[in-house]
């Protein structure tokens, strides 16, 4: 990785103990599917017992039967790892169990019968957050399991007494090695497909199109006490364009850990998806005459009258277009204030009257500086406009007045401030709304939201309740 001080972190998750406790009433049911879906390998061998010579057996078609979890604890350690215990287990086994004394003479006798095996477990795994390929990879090798309870039951009662002997003391051992290393196996590969889950759903929640964010980890996952958490690099994924920074100034410091679920992420991150928006000609807009007759007829504009009937030149309203859109990628910087977008605007207004070609009657560029405060509210993206600053910049006009008309100037100034950004913004909401939806992010019980600006970076916080379609779809998709 870069060296500490080149660190290109521009998107830090933490997620805390509380949630963490919450992910873990899911354990039982990812132990479960564990249990269930593992495969159990015939266990055959063969003894030499006093008496009776070598006794070949053989334990086939093992299946799990039964299976119950009575609960599990998750703990974050110090040194790294996130240690899973999961306390008595009671899963029982039915298979057919086959023995046969290969005495001396030679002659094979051989008997069949069901059996069930009854077994009380405590499972251990200690979990620790890796990092290959740029992904989190969960190491769950350090798994054991504790049998306090193996007995076998088996099928009708004039078995005899040496099989009970042979079970107890020979092949229990063999049977608790093969479900140790299948139960583990299983795990491991649950905890792979989980992350590899998360990962592919988290790149394809930050991605719309050809824009992209690359959240490969920038440095390897931290476990604390109390949280863990992963840095990502942030960077911008878009067509062939890479924009590097490198003064992240992320610190563990920065965020806390009362809440379940933290996302921190440098302006950087905003502004290239800001540029790479602007370069994918997203941020244009057109207003109809529909909607520019509600924005000239708003109260403030009323004194205006006079200046609007000259523009439309007496044409109606539906035969006016207006189109508006940055001239340059829009620069945001974050700050404590709210989100601060700072952005060159045109803006021309045309009209077509009786179906001729379209005129442009008005042409200005403004360089406009807005600061918004986000939230999200009742699962919808609100951008709340704190301030705003206009600076005029080009004018052109096809009016006979000349462009440097006091009055005009003052009136494009108000119906930009006054109906002009809310309208952008009226229009942007909804539509990073349903982008976040399109991604699924509705479908999470998130509580009490909180979005924080800060100079130079974002927080995120967040509580939620478990997303249950999350977990069968893993499922589903991995079983
Ligand atoms: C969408 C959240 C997000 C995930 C990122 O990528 C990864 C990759 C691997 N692990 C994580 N973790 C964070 C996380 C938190 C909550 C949900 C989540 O998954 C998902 F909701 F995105 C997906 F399931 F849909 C991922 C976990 C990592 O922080 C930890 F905790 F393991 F260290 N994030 C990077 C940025 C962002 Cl904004």
């Amino acid at each position: 990785f870069e060296s500490a001080s080149f660190n290109l972190t521009g998107i830090v998750c933490r997620m805390t103990k509380p949630a963490a406790l919450v992910l873990n009433q899911q354990t039982a049911q990812v132990i479960q599917a564990a249990f269930r879906h593992a495969t159990y390998p015939d266990i055959s061998g063969e003894k030499s017992m006093a008496f009776l010579g070598k006794v070949a057996y053989g334990l086939t078609n093992i299946q799990i039967n039964d299976l119950s979890i009575e609960n599990s604890d998750v703990d974050f350690k110090e040194k790294g790892s996130i240690d899973i215990a999961i306390q008595n287990v009671t899963a029982s086994f039915r298979g057919t169990l086959s023995y046969g004394y290969t005495g001396a003479w030679f002659v094979k006798l051989t008997h069949s019968i069901d059996f069930e095996i009854d077994s009380s477990i405590d499972l251990h795994i200690n979990t620790k957050l890796m990092c290959a390929k740029g992904r989190v990879v969960a190491d769950t090798s350090d798994c054991y399991l504790t049998f306090y309870k193996l007995t076998l039951h088996l099928q009708g009662d004039k078995q005899p007494g040496w099989l009970k002997q042979l079970f107890t003391d020979f092949i229990s051992f063999t049977l608790k090695f093969v479900l140790k290393s299948q139960v583990c196996k299983e795990i491991n590969y649950l905890a792979q497909m989980l992350s590899d889950f998360i990962q592919d759903r988290a790149a394809n929640f930050l991605q719309d199109g050809p824009i992209g964010v690359d959240i490969s980890l920038a440095s390897f996952p931290v476990i604390k006490a109390n949280y863990m958490e992963s840095h990502h690099k942030g960077l911008l994924l878009y067509k062939n364009y890479s924009v590097i920074f490198n003064d992240s100034m992320f610190a563990p410091s920065l965020l806390s850990e009362s809440r379940m679920l933290y996302f921190w992420f440098s302006d950087h991150v905003l502004n290239s998806l800001a540029l790479a928006a602007f370069l994918d000609e997203r941020l244009v807009l057109m207003i109809t005459g529909e909607e520019l007759r509600e924005m000239f007829e708003m109260e403030d504009t009323e004194a205006y009258q006079g200046i609007v009937q000259e523009i439309f030149q007496g044409t109606s309203y539906e035969d006016s277009l207006a189109k508006v859109w940055s001239l340059t990628p829009p620069q945001i910087t974050l700050q404590p204030e709210g989100t601060i977008v700072k952005s060159s605007v045109a803006v021309e207004l045309s009209i077509s009257s009786q179906g001729a070609e379209p005129t442009v009657v008005l042409y200005f560029e403004k360089e406009v500086t807005v600061t918004i405060q986000t939230s999200y509210v009742e699962k919808k993206l609100v951008l709340h406009l704190a301030d705003s600053v206009i600076e005029p910049k080009a004018f052109k006009c096809a009016l006979y007045r000349a462009g440097d008309d006091r009055s005009l100037k003052h009136f494009l100034q108000k119906i930009i401030s006054v109906a002009g950004i809310p309208e952008v913004i009226s229009r942007i909401e909804p539509a990073l709304t349903s982008l976040m939806n399109s991604k699924g992010l509705n479908l999470f019980e998130i509580k009490n939201p909180e979005i924080i600006t800060k100079a130079g970076y974002l927080i995120i916080q967040l509580d939620f309740d478990f997303p249950h379609h999350l977990l069968v779809d893993f499922l589903k998709k991995t079983l």
